[in-house]
């Protein structure tokens, strides 16, 4: 049984604490309370003393010891009445009852139930363990005579009040100091048990924590593996193998996750099987106390057992465990289960996001065998580590936008995002939103704060394609965001950093776009840092049907269809065609094949190649108009009609499909709408 009387804590030498001059004072202060004045003062002989299980102990004596202490206190406290023995009195110090008039609790020491945290807790030795431990039993008695003469009993009963008052409170302060540094402990060990992604060194440092609060030797974590029945013990020290497994119903860990409460247990019952000797046998151990708590996750699931053992005795407990370690393990349990499940969670996620990127960048690759397609796939192997900025260069289709998602994919950035924006798309108003964002307010339409596309691309890759279409005052900015790494949404004021790397692409010769001052050099300067030039498919010679192959396969397994054959015809007709619209325009043929044909071998006219010149609807001589009212008209208007004419019939002859027009007419479906709002043609989009 533990003593609740004043324990000197310690303090460095030399120095008394303040519970060491309590302790050396309190019969002094006793004696003063008592009525002792300066003459009297030495003649003041009093106590207090302990009953420690059996045991009777001296907690603080002043003036000359008292043989028979220990026996008046013995009696004074089986009568409950003060006793009187020659010049001594004494009274027993009811800590109990001042402990009731302070919190209004009603603890009764005869049901040894006690409440850990918001869990009931059922003593392991409620059908005959160890003794129970309840604080603030009636243990204590104080004896005191002043002058030779044993105090006056209602003197001594006021006393025994106020000092037992005193040593509740002095008690509860000291409870309330440990329990503030076991819960600060806990939450420091928490925060970094969110940043743990191995398993074995969280269950470790969970362990560890355990141990340190606890104040115990061992601390051990059952994971429950519910389909095999079987708890997993970790950390498993000493165990041959490393792994320490139990039953799911055997012993107290087991009782515990079969009764989903706390049990705690220790030496000296006629209980002793509960305890799985085996371990301690092939651990050279001996579990002397022990204490099991369930570990319930948020949704109410018992995930397994924590075990605390061998509580070691200190100023608040002898060597076991009791109703306050209770609450400490079971609250130190739901902090593990959280880091517990996060871990799995974080595990699980990283996996799954491991494997996205993993089939985003198998989704798209970057096929071809040829020598300048191999050269470019090494060059993009070395850029692709670096953060410098790559400009790719490449007529249209030419696979630019498949080469940027390579380099991202082949860096240290591929688990952050890829964005794409083709800056040709966008009208110059709205680019400067989309690439920095905006704030509520910037315009009329701007009813909320949106990111641009370089906060979205933060951690990640921007493809700014088509980046020669880019309008003046978008380069100028775009320029400031790669020099100084901070980006300022429209309407607003705030830098924002982003760590987004830039790769470009154009189709136009950018050298000549400066000579005509519509490309800012300084911005080529920092794009061009790397150029990587795609070469066009016609010039690939036989990655053309590495190409056809691999779109053939891709497609007919999309529609689930039987991968045909091409046959001599088709594959010398589609090495002998000029692919005007490059490698996008071999993959909207082959597309087109796979669902248009049903035969196992695919044919040269099936895959239905038009001679480049021959590919557009012929427009009847006379159709186009040459004059108005008599008039011959200028060339930049017969041009834009023939252009709006020739775009129409582009349409017409794909039966609306604009994805397809725009590859006949050589374009990316983008531009082929901003072309046709160039040239005042109404759009869709
Ligand atoms: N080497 C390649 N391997 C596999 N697919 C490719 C390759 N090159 C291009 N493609 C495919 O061709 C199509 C066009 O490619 P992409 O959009 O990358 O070309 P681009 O040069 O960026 O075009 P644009 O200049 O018109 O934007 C896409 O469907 C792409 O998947």
């Amino acid at each position: 049984m533990s003593s609740p009387v004043i324990q000197a804590s310690s303090a460095p030498r030399g120095q008394l604490t303040d519970d060491e001059i309590i302790v050396q004072k309190m019969p002094l202060l006793l004696g003063l309370l008592a009525g002792a004045n300066a003459d009297n003062l030495g003649t003041i002989r009093c106590g207090v003393v302990s009953q420690n299980k059996d045991r009777w102990e001296t907690s603080f004596w002043t003036g000359d010891e008292f043989d028979s202490a220990h026996a008046l206190a013995s009696e004074a406290i089986a009568q409950g009445e003060v006793v009187k023995e020659n010049e001594f009195a004494a009274v027993a110090v009811n800590l109990l009852g001042v402990q009731e008039s302070i919190t209004g609790n009603q603890s009764n020491r005869a049901t040894a139930k006690h409440t850990g945290g918001d869990s009931q807790v059922t003593r392991s030795d409620d059908a005959g363990g160890s003794d129970c431990v309840v604080p603030g039993a009636p243990n204590l008695a104080m004896l005191l005579s002043i002058g030779g003469q044993p105090a006056s009993a209602a003197l001594l009963r006021t006393l025994a009040v106020t000092l037992g008052r005193f040593l509740v409170l002095h008690r509860d302060r000291q409870n309330d100091t440990r329990r503030l540094w076991q819960t600060s402990t806990m939450l420091q060990n928490a925060a970094q048990w969110q940043q743990l992604d191995d398993d074995d060194e969280l269950l470790e440092s969970v362990a560890t924590c355990a141990c340190e609060v606890l104040s115990c030797d061992r601390a051990t974590i059952f994971l429950w593996d519910k389909s095999r029945r079987r708890l997993i013990g970790r950390p498993a020290i000493g165990i041959e193998g490393g792994v320490l497994e139990v039953e799911d119903n055997a012993g107290i860990v087991g009782e515990v996750l079969q009764s989903q409460s706390p049990r705690w247990w220790s030496a000296g019952g006629n209980d002793g099987g509960r305890v799985n000797r085996r371990i301690d046998q092939a651990q050279n151990f001996n579990t002397h106390s022990l204490l099991a708590v369930p570990m319930v996750n948020s949704r109410g699931q018992v995930i397994g057992v924590f075990e605390a053992i061998n509580a070691k005795p200190g100023d608040h407990r002898e060597g076991a465990f009791d109703s306050a370690d209770v609450r400490t393990l079971t609250e130190l349990a739901l902090h593990a289960v959280v880091a517990i499940d996060s871990q799995r969670t974080r595990v699980n996620l990283t996996r799954t996001r491991d494997r996205l990127v993993s089939q985003a960048a198998a989704s798209n690759p970057l096929i071809g065998n040829h020598e300048l397609i191999r050269e470019i796939r090494t060059n993009a192997t070395k850029v692709a580590p670096t953060d410098l900025s790559v400009l790719i260069l490449g007529q249209n289709g030419t696979g630019k936008e498949v080469l940027a998602q390579h380099i991202h994919y082949q860096s240290d950035r591929r688990n952050g995002p890829f964005v794409a924006v083709n800056c040709a798309a966008l009208v110059e108003s709205l680019l400067e939103s989309e690439l920095f964002g905006h704030e509520k307010g910037a315009y009329t339409d701007a009813s909320s704060t949106r990111q641009g596309k370089f906060e979205l691309a933060h951690g990640g890759t921007l493809f700014l394609d088509e980046v020669g279409d880019m309008s003046p005052g978008g380069q100028a900015k775009l320029l400031r965001v790669l020099e100084e790494r901070v980006v300022v949404r429209v309407g607003g004021s705030q830098p924002i950093p982003v760590d987004t790397r830039v790769i470009a692409a154009t189709n136009q010769p950018l050298q000549d776009l400066i000579a005509a001052k519509r490309f800012r050099e300084d911005l080529f300067f920092r794009l061009n840092v790397v150029s990587l030039t795609l070469p066009p498919l016609a010039s690939r010679g036989s990655d053309v049907m590495l190409l056809a192959e691999h779109f053939l396969e891709h497609f007919c397994r999309q529609i689930g269809r039987v991968v045909p054959k091409f046959d001599e015809t088709s594959r010398r007709a589609m090495i002998m065609h000029p692919w005007p619209g490059n490698v996008r325009e071999l993959r909207n043929t082959i597309e087109r094949v796979c669902y248009l044909t049903t035969s196992d071998t695919i044919h040269e006219e099936d895959l239905m190649l038009r001679p480049v010149e021959g590919d557009m609807p012929q427009f009847p001589a006379g159709s186009m108009k040459h004059t108005s009212g008599g008039t011959i008209i200028n060339l930049n208007e017969a041009t834009r009609e023939f252009q709006v004419a020739h775009v129409e019939a582009a349409i017409m002859a794909c039966g609306g499909n604009m994805t397809e027009a725009a590859s006949k007419l050589g374009l990316h479906r983008s531009n082929l709408y901003r072309k046709m709002r160039q040239l005042g043609m109404s759009t869709s989009e």
